[in-house]
């Protein structure tokens, strides 16, 4: 079959492109199939976003990119992860240190997993302009250095940035945290920042306030965003394009009018129908009962199946597959919402 990947298609170039990629992680239970077969792409300048519920798989697929995963529980990869056509898949890790931080970077939906209790705030961003001057070689003395990350301290809305600069983690709130995290990813000017749930810890004045930032790094440095979030709502106010996740599969994508005014699968017409203010005229479905299969032992044909009030004994057998229509639109379902 025939794959073409969600994203920049032939519009620009493709930063990331990530090919028929499955990975399962070795539990205490058994084997976890998180990921099944996904395949999405990034391009130049693209912010692309990826939605679905808590537990579908977007943060594995976020750290799968940069082998961030522990590896004692990711087993099985395959497919392909390339960035600019390097296979990171096959990377060494010193090169995958490389990307990180200068080419990629990375906001983790749970900061602390980041933080070392011993470097301040200041020191995680200073390490970051650091790299991107080595890298780039446009050096500073320390003291623009400093200004720089105060600066950008500043402009993601927090309000003693002098103070956050000298705190150390602990003494920061979750909120504060996160837009560190965010500034750091940032002031290393890099190609692709992967943000996983970037906004979700925090309120939603500070939360547009970000949004609003990212969307200006877009538009005046040559960067391209990878944007999870369970919260469709942030996924259309930010991206073009919008790939729907559940369960380990992509089940839609699409662009934002397309997903938003001619949803055709049933778990997007219940994501947008969960959002009122998405204003989607479906009247009967409100939200989606029941919650997502055990990956343990996924049902054996569409991972949707359970909940969907459109199942037949075909979708209960058969895994749909990601079929490619007009306008790039992609759909896994065997009873689609017409939508063409
Ligand atoms: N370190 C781990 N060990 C075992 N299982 C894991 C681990 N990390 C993730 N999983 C499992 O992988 C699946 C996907 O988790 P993941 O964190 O990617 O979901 P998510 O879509 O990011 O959810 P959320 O919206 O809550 O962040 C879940 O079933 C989870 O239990
Ligand atoms: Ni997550």
């Amino acid at each position: 079959m025939r794959h073409v990947s969600a994203g920049s298609g032939n519009r620009t170039e493709t930063m990331l492109s990530v090919s028929d990629l499955s990975l399962e992680l070795a539990t205490y239970d058994g084997t976890v199939q998180v990921l099944d077969n996904i395949n999405l792409a990034v391009g130049r300048r693209e912010t692309i976003g990826v939605v679905g519920e808590t537990g579908c798989g977007k943060s594995v697929l976020a750290k799968s990119v940069l082998d961030l995963l522990p590896r004692a529980i990711a087993r099985y990869r395959r497919g392909s992860i390339r960035w600019k056509g390097e296979n990171l898949l096959s990377a060494t890790r010193k090169r995958l240190r490389q990307v990180r931080g200068t080419e990629i970077g990375m906001v983790f939906q749970d900061p602390m997993t980041f933080f070392d209790p011993l470097y301040t705030a200041g020191s995680y961003m200073m390490e970051a302009i650091g790299h991107r001057e080595r890298v780039k070689g446009d050096g500073g003395s320390r003291a623009r250095r400093k200004a720089e990350a105060i600066d950008l301290l500043g402009r993601l809305g927090l309000t003693e940035p002098d103070r956050v600069f000298d705190s150390y983690p602990h003494q920061l709130s979750g909120g504060m945290r996160q837009r560190v995290l965010i500034a750091a990813a940032i002031a290393g000017s890099p190609e692709l920042i992967i943000a996983d749930e970037p906004t979700t810890a925090l309120d939603v004045t500070v939360q547009a306030q970000i949004l609003h930032l990212l969307k200006e790094i877009v538009e005046t440095r040559d960067t391209s965003i990878l944007l999870i979030s369970h919260d469709l709502g942030v996924i259309a106010s930010m991206c073009e394009r919008i790939v729907v996740m559940y369960a380990g599969t992509i089940v839609e994508t699409g662009t934002k009018r397309q997903l938003l005014s001619r949803p055709a699968h049933p778990y997007t017409i219940g994501l947008i129908s969960a959002v009122p203010r998405l204003g989607y005229p479906q009247k009967q479905v409100k939200g989606i009962a029941g919650h997502i299969p055990n990956l343990l032992n996924p049902p054996p044909g569409c991972r949707f199946a359970p909940r969907c009030h459109k199942a037949t004994a075909l979708c209960r057998k058969v895994k749909p597959e990601l079929a490619t229509f007009s306008g790039g639109r992609q759909v896994a379902c065997h009873h689609p919402e017409p939508f063409e």
